[in-house]
């Protein structure tokens, strides 16, 4: 049982329309620990026809919310931010209950995911329009922005909080409204983030959270007129599926889909830096992010040092319950998920690799894995084509610039890369010449919400957080006036 402070966050029932509702069937969902089975608790399976009901309030809602002065919208959205903040212990516990990341790591994700909230509650008065010069002396020409309408957002497991924030908080702003469904995993940190928005006074309808099955969900929202924009985060195969779904409706589309992130070392390079940006990069969240390092590329020179010193670090990496302090690696989020990096590595050992440190379940058993280091990988192993989601780190020996370039945008995926090295000159090279939406360059750690987060080639398309992200709610509408 999780132990809150405030146990009315711990919801099982979902926020439509203003009212807390079950599925009228009495159909739920079991929401376990993933780091001992256990099961916390039960949330509401929707029928499409309880998630068209929920469309139809969000239609409801939207004109009122987008009449209201981007100061009362932002007013709103601030008081949400300041109750995230002050729940934030809460928030985290529940978070590491159904997800299983450390509680550090779960707070530190429950304040970036207010930071969101906070920097869109004050880009919601940056909203500016624009006077054209026209080509006519009795023309006037204006661009008005405005909100896109009803939005739905699919999020996934692996940061409960902050890709609901990263979504709903510039969609509000942006005067529109928006209908959630968080990941089966993982669905009471998002409930406890509606029981907040509630009491901070957004108003119903303007944001909801929908649990359910997937499809049935999901069906509804992107088969939906009334719902004009779908923004995604998961995997590239069902954006894709999502992306289908949408092309009746012509719905616009944010989609922050798989990675396969090269990390890249070169022989200058300062060696300890790049080693504590590998474990920054590649361990968080148990290997579990989408901008985590998937493919380590170290130049021979540094290749046996830099792999020594890596593998010292991950040997001593804690692993256990994200409730036990000290833990920095939690388990996997489900069997599947651990099946996965099992065959990645025993794929990855059938063509030549080798472990250094870990590769193997951990001894606690359940759903634990040993945080990994494998030397000798190679462009035809699974590791290197597809994105592990484990704490697993394959190192790959290159010895020019050019040939690691080739490699790591050798790729159908194009989200986050990271290289170090100290030359300033070959920075620019490098930056300039990585097929990537985002480059980290001598750290391992790249989010926040003033930056603009998201991927090229299938990767995704559009950018969340930063000024960048509430163009995503956003309309652009051409005014042309004779003055005749
Ligand atoms: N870009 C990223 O951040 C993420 C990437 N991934 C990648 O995807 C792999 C698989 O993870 P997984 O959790 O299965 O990711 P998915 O892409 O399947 O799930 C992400 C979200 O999409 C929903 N979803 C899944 N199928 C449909 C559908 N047909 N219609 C509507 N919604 C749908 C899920 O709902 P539900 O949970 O209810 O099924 C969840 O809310 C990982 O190993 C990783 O490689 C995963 C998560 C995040
Ligand atoms: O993995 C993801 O889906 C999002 C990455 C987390 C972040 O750094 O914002």
């Amino acid at each position: 049982m999780v132990q809150l402070r405030s146990p009315h966050l711990l919801r099982d029932a979902c926020l439509i329309d203003g009212a807390w509702s079950r599925a009228s069937s009495g159909a739920t969902i079991e929401v376990h620990d993933p780091a001992d089975g256990s099961l916390i608790a039960r949330v509401p399976s929707l029928s499409a026809a309880e998630v068209s009901q929920a469309v139809e309030a969000a239609g409801r809602a939207f004109k009122p919310w987008a009449g209201l002065a981007a100061q009362e919208r932002a007013k709103i959205l601030r008081r949400w931010f300041e109750l995230i903040v002050a729940n934030a212990d809460d928030l985290a516990a529940l978070m590491t209950a159904e997800q299983g990341k450390p509680l550090a790591e779960a707070r530190g994700e429950v304040l970036y995911a207010a930071s969101f909230i906070e920097w869109f509650a004050e880009e919601a008065k940056r909203v500016y329009g624009e006077v054209i010069p026209a080509p006519q002396a009795d023309k006037r020409l204006m661009v008005l922005k405005q909100p896109v309408g009803v939005c739905a957002a699919i999020t996934p497991w692996n940061f409960p909080a902050a890709m609901i924030t990263r979504k709903a908080a510039p969609a509000l702003a942006a005067g529109c409204v928006m209908i959630v469904k968080p990941a089966e995993q993982t669905p009471l940190t998002a409930l406890a983030l509606g029981v907040l928005a509630e009491k901070a006074g957004i108003p119903a309808g303007v944001l909801q959270i929908l649990t359910g099955e997937s499809r049935t969900v999901g069906g509804v929202l992107t088969g939906s007129d009334t719902v004009r924009k779908l923004s995604f985060t998961g995997s590239t195969e069902v954006g894709r599926i999502l992306m289908a779904e949408c092309a009746p409706t012509i719905k616009r589309l944010s989609l922050e889909l798989g990675g396969n992130a090269p990390f890249i070392v070169f022989d200058d390079a300062d060696l300890d830096a790049a080693v504590e940006g590998a474990i920054a990069s590649k361990y968080r969240n148990a290997g579990q992010t989408c901008v985590c390092a998937n493919r380590l590329y170290v130049q021979a020179g540094v290749f046996d040092a830099f792999a020594e010193k890596l593998a010292a670090r991950v040997a001593a990496l804690p692993v256990g319950r994200g409730t036990e302090p000290g833990v920095l690696i939690g388990p996997l989020i489900d069997e599947a998920a651990l099946e996965k990096v099992e065959s990645h590595l025993q794929d990855a050992l059938a063509k030549g690799a080798r472990v250094v440190t870990g590769g193997k379940r951990h001894p606690l058993g359940g759903l634990f894995f040993e945080p990994t280091v494998l030397v000798g990988a190679t462009s035809d192993m699974r590791v290197a084509r597809e994105e592990t989601f484990g704490p697993v780190a394959p190192l790959f020996r290159f010895e020019t610039e050019e040939e690691v370039i080739a490699l790591a945008n050798d790729t159908e995926f194009g989200l986050a890369s990271y290289f170090y090295t100290e030359n300033a000159k070959r920075a620019w090279r490098v930056v300039e010449a990585l097929e990537y939406g985002m480059v980290g360059h001598n750290t391992g750690l790249i989010s926040n919400e003033v930056a603009p987060f998201g991927g090229v080639k299938q990767s995704g398309l559009g950018r969340e957080g930063s000024h960048h992200g509430i163009e995503e709610y956003l309309e652009v509408k051409y005014w042309c006036s004779a003055l005749r």
